[in-house]
This record gives C-alpha cells, sequence and structure tokens, in this order.
C-alpha cells in the first residue's frame, strides 16, 4: 500500500506539457514541480526532450538546425520527442508512475494534438502548462544564466552563443501557436504570462491538477536566499530529553546573542523576516534579530506523542518495539498519541508554499523540521531525509538558482550538545564508521565559520 499526501491519486496519471518558446523557464518550472510532487509523496518526473534531442546525435547543433524548413532538423526533433514520449508511457505502466512532465517547447497545435491523442490513447489526463513571456531583458538573462552554459554550446564563446539563441528562438517563433482561451477552450490548461503577473487557467479537472496549478502561480524568480538554524541549545538537549518546551541552556543563550551577527555577515544588509516555532526555545534564540518576526505552529518540532519528555534511552527500556519501528521505517514512524515525519511534511506543505512566495526568510525551528524543508531544496529521498545530521548552533543558509540550490554552512563557534541519534543505538553523538555516514553527509560541505 502507497501512503499519500493528497487525497485519490492512486488511479491518477497527468502528463504535465509544457509549451512556450526557448529560455522561457519551462524546465525550471518542470523540475521544480517534480521535486515539490516529490517532497510530498507523488511519483513525479521530468522527461527532457533536449537530452533525448542530445543522445539522438544534435548535441551541439547551430539555430539553422531548428528552423521549421530544415527537413533533417525536424526529423531528427520528431526522434526526441517519440522517444521522450514512449519512455513516459513506459514509466506510466511499469513504475505507477503519477505526473509526467513532457519538457519541450510543443510550439504547434499540430504538435500538441499528436501529445493529447496519445494521452487520451493511454488513459492519461494531459494538462498544458505555457510560459508566455515577451520581457527582452528577461529573456536576455535567462540565456546568459542557463543558455550560454548548455551542453549544447560547450567551449563557445558566450556572445557566439547568445547570438546563435536568438536566432533559435526566432526559428521557433516562426511557428508558435500560443494557447489560447479560443481556440483552446476545450483544453486543461494554464497559462502564466510574464512569469505570474498574469495566470489564465482552463477547464482544471483533478484535485492534483488544480495543487500543480497554485503551486506553479505561487513561483518567482526574483534573486533570495532562505537561511535556516535550529533553537540554541536547550536545557531538554542537555539532559538528552526530546520534545518538550524546555528554554535555552546557558550556551544557547550565547548563541542567540551571536546570531544577529552571523546573519548580517551572511546577509549583508537586506531585510529578512524572521519565523519562529510557538516555542520558547526558538523564540529566545530569535529574541535579539532585529527583524520583524513571524510564529508559525506549523512550525513546531514533531510530536513525540505519548515520548515527549523521555531520553532515546528510556524509550528504547520502555517501548522497545517502538524504539525498533522507528529506526526500521524512520520516516513513515508515527509515534503513539503524535506524528511521524510524513504528518510533519503534510503541516509544512503552507510554509513551502509561503516560502515560494517571499523573499529573504530566516526560520528558526527544530531538528525535524528542519530536516524536512532542507529535504524540499535540496531534493533530498524520503528515506534519507530524518537520518541528516543538522548540528545545532550552525547557519544554513540556501541560495535558489536556476537548476538547483546552492548550500553555504556557517558554524558560530560556541560548543553544544549532539542531539544525533544513529540508527541501532539509543545514545547520541556521531561516530564516523557508522552506516548512516552516507546520510549524515548530506549535509556535510566545508562549513564556513562565523
Ligand atoms: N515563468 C518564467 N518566465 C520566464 N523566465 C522564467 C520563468 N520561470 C523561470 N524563468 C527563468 O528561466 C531560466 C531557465 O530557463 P529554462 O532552461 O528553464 O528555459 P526553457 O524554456 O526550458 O528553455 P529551452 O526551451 O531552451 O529548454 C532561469 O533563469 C529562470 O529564472
Amino acid at each position: 500500500m502507497g501512503f499519500y499526501t493528497v487525497s485519490n491519486v492512486e488511479d491518477m496519471r497527468i502528463c504535465v506539457v509544457m509549451v512556450g518558446l526557448p529560455a522561457r523557464g519551462k524546465s525550471f518550472i518542470s523540475q521544480k514541480i517534480v521535486r515539490y510532487l516529490s517532497w510530498l509523496s507523488i511519483k513525479a518526473k521530468c522527461f527532457n526532450v533536449g537530452s533525448y534531442r542530445r543522445k539522438a546525435g544534435a548535441a551541439h547543433p547551430n539555430a539553422d538546425f531548428f528552423d521549421p524548413c530544415n527537413k533533417e532538423g525536424f526529423q531528427v526533433r520528431q526522434n526526441a520527442v517519440t522517444e521522450a514520449v514512449k519512455d513516459m508511457m513506459t514509466w506510466f505502466s511499469e513504475e505507477n508512475g503519477v505526473v509526467a512532465i513532457l519538457d519541450a517547447t510543443n510550439s504547434t497545435r499540430e504538435r500538441r494534438q499528436w501529445v493529447l491523442k496519445l494521452c487520451r490513447e493511454n488513459a492519461i489526463e494531459p494538462m498544458f502548462l505555457e510560459s508566455w513571456c515577451d520581457d527582452k531583458e528577461l529573456i536576455l538573462r535567462n540565456i546568459s544564466d542557463v543558455k550560454t552554459s548548455s551542453p549544447d554550446y560547450e567551449g563557445v564563446d558566450p556572445d557566439v552563443a547568445t547570438k546563435d539563441f536568438l536566432r533559435r528562438i526566432s526559428n521557433y517563433e516562426k511557428v508558435y501557436e500560443p494557447l489560447d482561451s479560443d481556440c483552446d477552450k476545450d483544453l486543461t490548461f494554464v497559462k502564466l504570462i510574464n512569469v505570474a503577473q498574469e495566470v489564465i487557467v482552463n477547464g482544471i479537472q483533478s484535485y492534483l491538477e488544480s495543487r500543480v496549478v497554485f503551486y506553479v502561480m505561487n513561483l518567482h524568480i526574483r534573486p533570495r536566499c532562505i537561511w535556516l538554524s535550529r533553537h540554541g541549545e536547550s536545557v531538554y538537549n542537555v539532559e538528552k530529553k526530546i520534545g518538550g518546551d524546555s528554554s535555552l541552556s546557558p550556551r544557547g543563550f550565547q548563541y542567540a546573542e551571536k546570531l544577529p551577527e552571523i546573519v548580517r555577515k551572511s546577509a549583508g544588509d537586506v531585510n529578512l523576516t524572521v519565523w519562529t516555532s510557538t516555542l520558547c526555545r526558538t523564540q529566545q534564540t530569535a529574541q535579539h534579530l532585529p527583524y520583524k518576526q513571524l510564529q508559525w505552529k506549523a512550525l513546531d518540532e514533531l510530536d513525540a506523542g505519548v515520548c515527549d519528555g523521555m531520553t532515546y534511552e528510556e524509550i528504547e527500556e520502555k517501548y522497545p518495539e517502538d524504539f525498533k519501528a522507528r529506526d526500521d521505517d524512520k520516516y513513515e514512524y508515527r509515534y503513539p498519541g503524535g506524528e511521524s515525519y510524513r504528518d510533519v511534511v503534510i503541516r509544512l506543505e503552507p510554509i513551502i508554499m509561503e516560502l515560494e512566495r517571499q523573499e529573504n526568510i530566516l526560520i528558526v525551528t527544530h531538528q525535524a523540521v528542519l530536516r524536512c524543508i532542507y529535504a524540499y531544496f535540496m531534493n533530498v529521498p524520503q528515506e534519507e531525509s530524518p537520518w541528516m545530521s543538522i548540528p545545532l548552533h550552525t547557519l544554513i543558509r540556501l541560495e535558489p538558482r536556476a537548476y538547483g540550490t546552492e548550500v553555504t554552512r556557517i558554524k558560530a563557534d560556541i560548543p553544544a550538545v549532539s542531539t544525533y541519534k544513529e540508527k541501532g543505538t539509543s545514545k547520541l553523538g556521531e561516530s564516523s564508521s557508522d552506516v548512516t555516514a552516507k546520510f549524515r553527509n548530506l549535509l556535510n560541505g566545508a562549513p564556513q565559520s562565523a
């Protein structure tokens, strides 16, 4: 049996068919949708036709290749999309895929009708998603951000690559037919105009489709950063207890005092907003930060139910079966009367949506919650995220980029206990020989000190 965070997705199969001229953010949007749905445990995959075209032999084509009159080029592109669609159908039938994204220009009605027919024949619901943009400056910026460094232009001078890419766009413009509320009124579609300045939504069928629409409507591409920190070391951390609402320890208060300086060093003069949980340790940690602050109940620590206030050693002794069950499947395990990681992800969904809408945000929260938020941004698989090590007294800076997120870790030079529990033990602390080291290393990079 599968577990889902959205109801009734078991029998659902959706193909999101991207539409748009080159450099309109189709791959960016596709990858974000896949990351978001995967985080919500909905099986999603992107099929990028450009990589099929490169595999088919057209690895470094110049703009003439995309001229609609170039029969040879047209054939290679048709073969590439055919292969991508074939793989997509296999993925739906053999791997129980739920949402596939066909990432291509799909610029003509004829091409879209072809995809539509194949979807209908295979009981897949097609949803067209067009990114339409006439902001010339933004398009030039997109080209310089991602296109001049694309595999298509390996070794090519960036100015030459930009000129060629603009010619490629002109070739597509010769045949491009945007989605239209009259001509395409029978289709399920979303049209994003100039990022999401205006959005046209037509004929949405299912709840899952409406979730995807809501998500893409909330995306923006303005540069920004997100900072994450656990609260400072708490009295319960020192006593090795989980849960509760204890105050900070003396070293935790030291971290709270130092945090404004660490944040300023990393953020400079930008104006940011601080989000904390409703628990006293996060608010004490944020108390000296000179920014607007908001409390979110959704940022409270994973509820340990009957085990709240106990040490892992006490849990192992009093509830040995639960202790083992949690180690065996930490993501799904729900404390009696409490929560699982999956439950936390579900309640964090509005936080993620709001984070997508906002600009610079600093979140001061708890270990499990931070793991879930980090997993969303860094695409960490479910089975690994509950085992990531997120040390106390460390600020994490996330900088979303076109196709990924850049991470910097800044350690405050203030000692703290380790609250990390490895698999198979009730002792806290990290040993380098453990099998979970692979997971823990996800967060290890060279940390900077503050
Ligand atoms: N809705 C949008 N409109 C315009 N640009 C966007 C949008 N969303 C993201 N971008 C920007 O687009 C750039 C990424 O372009 P991307 O490779 O995704 O374009 P593409 O449409 O897939 O192009 P191609 O057809 O050549 O593959 C990023 O710099 C990103 O900031």
